[in-house]
């Protein structure tokens, strides 16, 4: 079975998730390139940089295709991950957890890196997914400019819609470098976030060896 997930408006743009205008899908990847790479053009102007220097003369475009087609290809629909999920031919009944999950996103504040790891467990109710999906969903909500929150959030409603069931957990654990490496500049910290849905956040013991698998060490050093 295949689900696009998109199609569920209130996942996509609803009130509580990614901030997008209503046209945001009407100019193509190409033509929001060029319109980034003349604005990226005067900003590096502004600041200064003699844009005629062979280092420099391409960065406006390479920054506007990094920024549409990579860090941010999350804003592209056509990059949804199409989820293909199974049936539980083999009755698991248990929890499955994928950890340690690469997170890079970009914080929508500063446009600076939050780099970390996910945590993602859910327990079938008649789907399984294939693994390596849920990397891509976590993946493509991490390509746009975020806040944690939301992004454990988007992850966890995401996997209850390709799986049908409500039974699914995130936990974030990230490193913002806004935080890190400009103004408060504390290199130590991290951040942690947690979204837990039906039985992990009503079962206790659910919750319980869902946080003895993912364990409290930091993973972040
Ligand atoms: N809740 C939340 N806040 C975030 C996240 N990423 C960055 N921030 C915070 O967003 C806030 C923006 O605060 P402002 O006071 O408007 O910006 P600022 O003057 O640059 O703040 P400082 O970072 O304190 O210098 C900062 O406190 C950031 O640490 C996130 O994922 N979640
Ligand atoms: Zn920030």
């Amino acid at each position: 079975m295949s689900k696009n997930f998109d199609n569920d408006d209130d996942l996509f743009t609803g009130k509580g998730y990614t901030p997008l205008r209503d046209d945001a899908f009407e100019k193509s990847p190409e033509e929001k390139i060029e319109i980034i790479q003349k604005h990226f053009h005067e900003i590096m102007e502004t600041l200064g940089m003699d844009m005629t220097d062979d280092s420099l003369k391409d960065s406006p475009r390479r920054v506007a295709k990094m920024y549409v087609n990579e860090i941010f290809g999350g804003l592209l629909p056509e990059n949804n991950p199409r989820i293909s999920t199974f049936s539980n031919k083999y009755k698991y009944r248990q929890m499955l957890v994928e950890k340690d999950i690469t997170v890079y996103s970009f914080c929508e504040h500063h446009f600076l890196p939050i780099i970390g790891r996910a945590h993602v467990a859910y327990i079938s109710n008649g789907e399984v997914i294939g693994l390596s999906k849920i990397n891509r969903i976590v993946d493509y909500y991490a390509k746009r400019p975020q806040v944690q929150e939301r992004l454990t959030m988007q992850i966890v409603e995401a996997l209850k819609v390709a799986l049908g069931t409500k039974d699914v957990a995130c936990i974030i654990e990230a490193k913002h470098l806004c935080v890190n490496c400009r103004g408060i500049k504390d290199t130590a910290s991290s951040t942690t976030t947690a979204e837990l849905s039906g039985l992990f956040r009503t079962n206790p013991i659910t919750r319980q060896e869902f946080l003895h698998y993912v364990g409290s060490r930091s993973n972040l050093d």
